[in-house]
């Protein structure tokens, strides 16, 4: 049996946000963290998502990363490969979404995609190239203050042009509005007129699905979850996907835990409510990097507590707070310690029982999936849009939800819980 959809996330939170679009949309899907490097029993899967952590990696690594992730998922058969990059387009002007676009192209002899971030349900539309966060432009919204992919231009044309080497044009909305004719019309002049990439606007769901269902024959697609949700009905006309329906209970015994190590609005927000519930444990950065005990002393406190209740630890700060710690750590450095201490945090929780984890932010989930060594998960029910409950197959055996920043409202935490119950 072979794959009709490979797909390649540059982060672990995004890859289960794409799983989850496309088994909403009747794909059987695996996620694979990580590329394999043993043989991997795919179940008959339709789809399988490979989640890398490669949004903020040097370019160089971040390129090799996703061509051996493409050669795994052509191996397996694959019929198209999508690039899913967050729905803010984070990335800096050395890239990662431009230059990892171009070594795919180049791989599959391709010589045009599309890329569109665009996710209206969760508030981020496209119009005339320009990204929105709700109603604000990017560069105005919460994503300009990010620990690691500060956005600050919310033009995806000039922002991709400066990451790529090939040419960006634009299939605006008012092409995008007349359908699936029409953009495949729009695709082609561009082809002719020695455009590589097009942003392409899209502010409803209709748009997204029309887009999709006008590249079907694009080796390579890039974009975030939105635009998969078009696809599968690509594969289903030429019958090379059926109808599945991913269900498995959320029942599985065990203490639970929500480790929150992002800090966009949403997920601060999330915090904010949830201490108040539940006994929380808030990580100074900084006493991170003076105090090597301090892991440990988290999970002493844990001990207390996890028997009786969910249970929060979080390093999520205010961008003033971060900006501090950043002057006085480095910014790539904070990042990693706090990564690196969610990781070790992770690995003592489950050794003192907990079995149903919440990791919230898409560089914390990707720390912290590794460092648990969990292989590949199958797609459960939604808890909030683009965030599912995961199970995880083989060892460790349990429920992982893995949240973006910026996504759920600000019950999140205890609604995931709840769902458990
Ligand atoms: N208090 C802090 N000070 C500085 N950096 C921090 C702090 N807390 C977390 N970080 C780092 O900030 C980064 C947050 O990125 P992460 O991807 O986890 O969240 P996010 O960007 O909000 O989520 P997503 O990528 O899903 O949108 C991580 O590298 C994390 O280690
Ligand atoms: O697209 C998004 O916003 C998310 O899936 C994500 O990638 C956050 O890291």
């Amino acid at each position: 049996m072979t794959i009709a959809l490979g797909c390649i996330a540059d982060d672990f939170t995004g890859a289960t946000d794409l799983a989850s679009t496309l088994v909403k949309q009747g794909m059987s899907v695996i996620q694979i963290n990580g590329i394999p490097k043993q043989p991997i029993a795919l179940n008959e899967a339709e789809a399988v998502v490979i989640a890398l952590k490669s949004r903020t990696t040097p370019v160089e690594q971040a390129i090799t990363e996703s061509l051996e992730a493409l050669q795994w998922l052509l191996n397996q058969g694959a019929m198209q490969i999508f690039f899913k990059y967050c729905s803010t387009f984070d990335s800096t002007d050395q890239g990662n979404i431009g230059p990892v676009t171009e070594a795919l192209m180049y791989a599959l002899e391709e010589t045009f995609t599309i890329a569109c971030p665009a996710f209206p349900t969760n508030g981020r539309t496209l119009y005339q190239g320009h990204l929105f966060v709700g109603n604000c432009l990017l560069s105005e919204s919460g994503m300009r203050d990010h620990p690691l992919t500060p956005m600050r231009d919310a033009n995806l044309v000039s922002v991709l042009d400066r990451q790529t080497k090939g040419n960006v044009g634009l299939i605006p909305w008012t092409t995008v509005n007349q359908g699936v004719t029409a953009i495949q019309d729009a695709i082609k002049k561009l082809k002719q007129d020695n455009i590589q990439h097009a942003i392409v606007d899209a502010i409803t769901d209709q748009d997204l699905i029309n887009i999709g269902h006008a590249c079907a024959d694009l080796k390579l697609i890039t974009g975030g979850s939105g635009i998969a949700m078009g696809l599968p009905d690509n594969f289903r006309r030429k019958k090379s996907v059926g109808n599945s329906e991913a269900h498995f209970p959320l029942n599985l015994p065990g203490n639970t835990a929500v480790l929150a190590g992002s800090c966009s609005l949403a997920t601060i927000e999330q915090v904010a409510t949830a201490r108040k519930q539940w006994p929380a444990f808030p990580i100074d950065a900084i006493s991170l990097a003076d105090n090597d005990r301090l892991v440990d002393e988290i999970l002493q406190w844990s001990e207390q507590h996890v028997e009786n209740s969910p249970i929060l630890i979080y390093s999520t700060a205010s961008a003033t707070e971060v900006t501090h710690i950043q002057s006085v750590l480095g910014r790539a450095e904070a990042g990693e310690m706090v990564e690196v201490a969610m990781g070790k945090i992770a690995q003592g929780l489950l050794e003192r029982g907990v079995r149903k984890l919440v990791v919230a932010g898409g560089e914390t989930s990707g720390a912290v999936v590794q460092a648990l060594g969990v292989n590949a998960m199958e797609i459960g029910p939604e808890i909030a849009p683009g965030v599912p409950w995961c199970r995880t197959l083989g060892d460790p055996n349990i429920l992982l939800a893995l949240k973006s920043g910026n996504f759920g409202d600000k019950h999140f935490f205890l609604k995931a819980v709840e769902q458990l119950k």
